[in-house]
């Protein structure tokens, strides 16, 4: 649904986006993870024709709308006819009502009336937004109002959505919330790509994760997978009874000796069964052994250094 390959961009002496390639596939929830300035934005609005980068290409639902520095306009407004897009600093018109907004945005497609109605009325139910479907938006909480945009997004009843951070700022239930109506729009079959630089964002949500970082995709993968992946760097805290050190003649392992009775061991995988071997066979006794998995909070940290 969106290949990126090599994309640059440079704002005058700023590098935004650095050679950043990612591939998006139909039906994936993909988030887009990445620190304050990382260049998630400018991948966005890069992707959707919105700023012209220098390099690179890029193709939307298959077809190549980005080469040699140029957009093919046609090709971009075609395709974009199928794509929703909730920008991270929208605005709504404050003094219109839900439906009044839906009707204007769903008239911008080329919707029929009858059509548009019935699109509003299914997205706001969709929403929990048909109780105040008449309401001025103006007096909206932030939930409320990123509700509206997201039913902007939708009114095309798009293939691909495009989210810009559209849980920042929203409370706990806003976020629950939010959450649901992507997994939603995945049991619909539908693809969504959102950004965030929270990583409780898009931890129980997404299915793939790319992590950008100073305008370069540094992983892009499975949660479950970049989980594994840093599970094999566990460290060992193990607590000995012994008159005399014990050798752990591992060349794969990282080893502390603390002190005769105290070591700290980090190694891939799950190694406890040879710690117990070494250990008995050297005559000592395990009193503690403790394993440190790293939080994936802690792996988003350390991927973002
Ligand atoms: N119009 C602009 N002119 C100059 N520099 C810009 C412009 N827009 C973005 N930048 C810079 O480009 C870099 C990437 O910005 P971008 O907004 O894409 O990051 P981001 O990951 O979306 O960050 P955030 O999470 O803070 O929105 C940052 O250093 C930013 O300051």
């Amino acid at each position: 649904m969106i290949e990126i390959e090599n994309l640059v961009k440079k704002y005058r002496d700023v590098q935004a986006l650095n050679g950043l390639t990612l591939t998006v596939k139909k039906g994936q929830i993909y988030g887009f993870l990445g620190p304050n300035g990382a260049g998630k934005s400018t991948t966005i609005l890069s992707t959707l024709g919105l700023i012209r980068p220098q390099g690179g290409t890029i193709k939307l639902l298959g077809e190549e709308v980005f080469r040699n520095g140029s957009y093919r306009e046609s090709t971009l407004v075609k395709v974009k006819k199928n794509i929703g897009y909730m920008p991270e600093h929208a605005t709504l018109w404050d003094f219109l009502t839900p439906m009044q907004t839906l009707s204007i945005i769903g008239e911008s497609f080329g919707m029929p009336k009858s059509e548009r109605e019935r699109r509003a009325r299914e997205l706001l139910e969709m929403l929990n937004l048909w109780e105040v479907r008449d309401k001025k938006i103006g007096k909206f909480s932030k939930g409320m109002r990123q509700r509206v945009l997201l039913a902007q997004a939708l009114i095309n009843d798009p293939e691909l959505l495009i989210l810009d951070e559209p849980m920042t700022g929203l409370d706990p239930r806003g976020i629950a919330e939010f959450k649901d109506i992507i997994r939603e729009q995945k049991r619909e079959g539908k693809t969504v790509f959102f950004s965030s630089h929270i990583l409780a964002h898009v931890e129980e949500v997404c299915d793939t994760v790319g992590v950008i970082v100073k305008g370069k995709l540094r992983v892009e993968d499975s949660i479950d997978s970049i989980k594994q992946s840093f599970l094999k760097k566990a460290g060992y805290l193990i607590l000995l009874e012994t008159d005399k050190p014990v050798r752990f003649d591992m060349t794969d392992w990282k080893i502390e000796q603390v002190s005769p009775t105290k070591y700290k061991i980090k190694a891939s995988g799950d190694i406890r069964p040879k710690i117990n071997e070494i250990v008995w066979s050297q005559g000592a006794k395990i009193l503690q052994l403790m394993v440190r998995v790293p939080s994936l909070e802690e792996i988003f940290l350390k991927m973002v250094e």
